[in-house]
């Protein structure tokens, strides 16, 4: 029988806020694994943590304790730089609801960014993303002049142009339409089916976390419930009846 890879493992995250004034308990002893070609939802109430989730994940902020794994090993200097750096371009690609492109930059110049950064030849890659993404059409443009499904068509194209692992999108749909946010998602289902990569997709649509193989549930800074997708069931009800009996729970 074949075994699933699991990429990430993810072992009692806890992550507070300190101020003057007061103490955030933003993750309280996190867990979870997430297997190669997996996508999973996290959804939660408002202020639950997943951003910050995200985050951590993306070692744009440390944790105060706990572990990351990637495939089996413990990331423990992820947190510092130069070692943060390096994980960041060879192990995560970032998706954001605001897009976060350089303005300045042509769509293909956005999009080969990673690669630059990393000094490799880019002509080649960049031209399959682009097609890919539908933007050939679009290379000499810049986000001013695209629709914001464009824009994060861009950046989905920046995300995958080194097949990171991992991809972490947080909101990636939360500025669009229905229809620009199905295409959008088809992109990142084909970035786990073809290559395998690993999504962890923050969202607070139902029927968007229902593309995903899992759903993680927050609140107050730990997971409270699961969902695993089925192809059986009408799963963005489901989504949305657990989403439901945990804002009455709360
Ligand atoms: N930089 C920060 N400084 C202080 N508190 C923070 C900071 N970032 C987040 N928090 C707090 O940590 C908690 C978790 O925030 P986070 O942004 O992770 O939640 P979220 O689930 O993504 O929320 P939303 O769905 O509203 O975007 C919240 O109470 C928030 O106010």
């Amino acid at each position: 029988m074949q075994t699933i890879e699991k990429i990430l493992s993810v072992e009692n995250i806890s992550k507070k806020y300190i101020s003057e004034t007061n103490t955030v308990v933003a993750l309280k002893n996190v867990s979870f694994d997430l297997f190669a070609g997996e996508m999973l939802s996290v959804m939660g109430t408002s202020g639950s943590g997943k951003s910050t989730l995200l985050h951590v994940l993306g070692a744009l902020d440390a944790p105060d304790g706990g572990v990351i794994r990637l495939k089996g090993v413990i990331q423990d200097n992820i947190f510092n730089e130069p070692a943060a750096s390096v994980y960041r371009s060879n192990t995560v690609g970032f998706v954001f609801q605001n897009y976060n492109l350089l303005k300045d930059l042509t769509v293909e110049e956005n999009i080969a960014l990673p690669l630059i950064l990393q000094g490799m030849e880019h002509s080649v890659r960049v031209k399959e993303m682009l097609e890919t993404v539908g933007l050939m059409k679009w290379k000499k443009h810049r986000p001013i002049q695209l629709s914001g499904g464009q824009q994060q068509r861009v950046a989905i194209a920046r995300a995958l142009i080194t097949t990171p692992p991992i991809v972490l999108a947080d909101e990636p749909t939360g500025n669009l339409d229905y229809n620009t946010s199905i295409e959008i998602l088809k992109f990142l289902t084909l970035a786990k089916d073809k290559m395998k990569q690993s999504i962890i997709l923050v969202t607070h649509d139902p029927m968007v976390a229902a593309y995903a193989d899992r759903v993680l549930f927050f609140h107050d800074g730990e997971i409270v419930d699961n969902y695993a997708c089925s192809p059986f069931e009408n799963n963005t009800n489901r989504i949305i009846d657990k989403f439901k009996s945990l804002l009455e729970k709360k």
